[in-house]
């Protein structure tokens, strides 16, 4: 099978782009956990932290589907979301657009660049959903902010909200972030465990001062990733939630791949968070795939320039974090 790729990422979290609306692949439900699992292979010549599938709509201008690594395939993927929104911005000529996922329709836009030449875009985030029911998450009440879980931590406090994938935050200081306390909970919580039988992303918050957060997630079906846009999002709520931020004011989030914006909106009981961002393009690829051998060729790679310029926002992100 003949499979065109485009490699890019947000924050440094990367992924494989698959456009099936423009092109005639008609990929099964198996193939497309079968290429995640091959392609996204770390030590293969692509490796990625997911594959993005860019479908045809019946009532947006796209549909995304995001499969991690390890070939599951997650409800939504936030710095994944800005890569298709700039697909689909260039592919339809348009500014904004809306994008179904599989449980919201999501609006997206082009966004003024969040550092010169790096191309920018702002996606919606929500549903915004507290009941643990909704991650799921085994414990007997509702819902769970700032508490502990002994079963996990005597010391630390989580909140767990899906947004709609799910997310298990905490809000921690230095010396935890440099303990293997965030790696020991989250392989727990992601193997056969019965407080999440589906897994869950799990985040780790250090407040840097008013208005900027660094959020390290370990991610559901790949581990842990230089950022993760929907857990972003979500902490910066929780940091909101806590008085720590506030609403309706750029938070700047730091992470390890480079550094997002966040905007938490209240709505009446419910939340929204616009997630701001880059949407970097890497190398367009041409892949040749034999899936019953479990093997591929690339045939083609033509890289992208954007990449350099993004490296200079990086370096000072990783200057700014060495200082705090
Ligand atoms: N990296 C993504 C989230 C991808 C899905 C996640 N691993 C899950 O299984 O829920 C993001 O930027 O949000």
């Amino acid at each position: 099978m003949e499979i065109n790729v485009i490699k890019g990422h947000g924050s440094g979290n990367d992924f494989l782009l698959i456009d099936e609306m423009t092109n005639d692949y008609t990929f099964t439900e198996a193939e497309r956990a079968e290429l995640a699992r091959l392609l996204c292979n770390r030590e293969t010549e692509l490796g990625a932290d997911g594959i993005l599938f860019v479908l045809k709509s019946d009532r947006a201008d796209g549909r995304m589907r995001i499969f991690n690594a390890d070939g599951s395939e997650a409800s939504m993927c936030g710095n994944g979301l800005r890569l298709v929104a700039r697909y689909l911005c260039e592919l339809l000529g348009k500014n904004e657009a809306v994008v179904e996922t599989m449980k919201a329709d999501l609006k997206v836009r082009k966004q003024a660049e969040i550092f010169p030449e790096v191309h920018t875009y702002q996606v919606e985030i929500s549903p915004v959903l507290f009941s643990l029911n909704a991650l799921p998450l085994q414990l007997n009440k509702p819902t769970l902010f700032n508490e502990k879980i002994p079963q996990l931590s005597e010391k630390l406090r989580f909140t767990a909200l899906a947004v709609p994938n799910p997310h298990l935050i905490a809000i921690v200081d230095v010396e935890t972030l440099q303990t293997d306390i965030q790696q020991q909970l989250s392989e727990k919580v992601n193997g056969p465990n019965e407080l999440f039988p589906d897994g869950v992303n799990v985040s780790f918050v250090k407040p840097l001062g008013a208005g900027a957060i660094y959020v390290r997630t370990f991610e559901r079906g790949v581990g842990f990733t230089n950022a993760c846009g929907t857990a972003m999002s979500a902490s910066s709520l929780v940091t909101c939630m806590q008085g720590l931020n506030e609403y309706e004011s750029l938070i700047d989030v730091y992470n390890n791949g480079g550094k997002v914006q966040c905007v938490v909106h209240q709505i009446g009981q419910e939340y929204q968070i616009d997630l701001i961002g880059n949407a970097t393009y890497l190398y367009k690829a041409s892949v040749t795939t034999d899936l019953s051998a479990g093997s591929f060729v690339v045939t083609d790679k033509n890289y992208f320039a954007e990449q350099s310029v993004y490296e200079r926002l990086q370096a000072e992100v990783q200057q700014f974090l060495t200082i705090k």
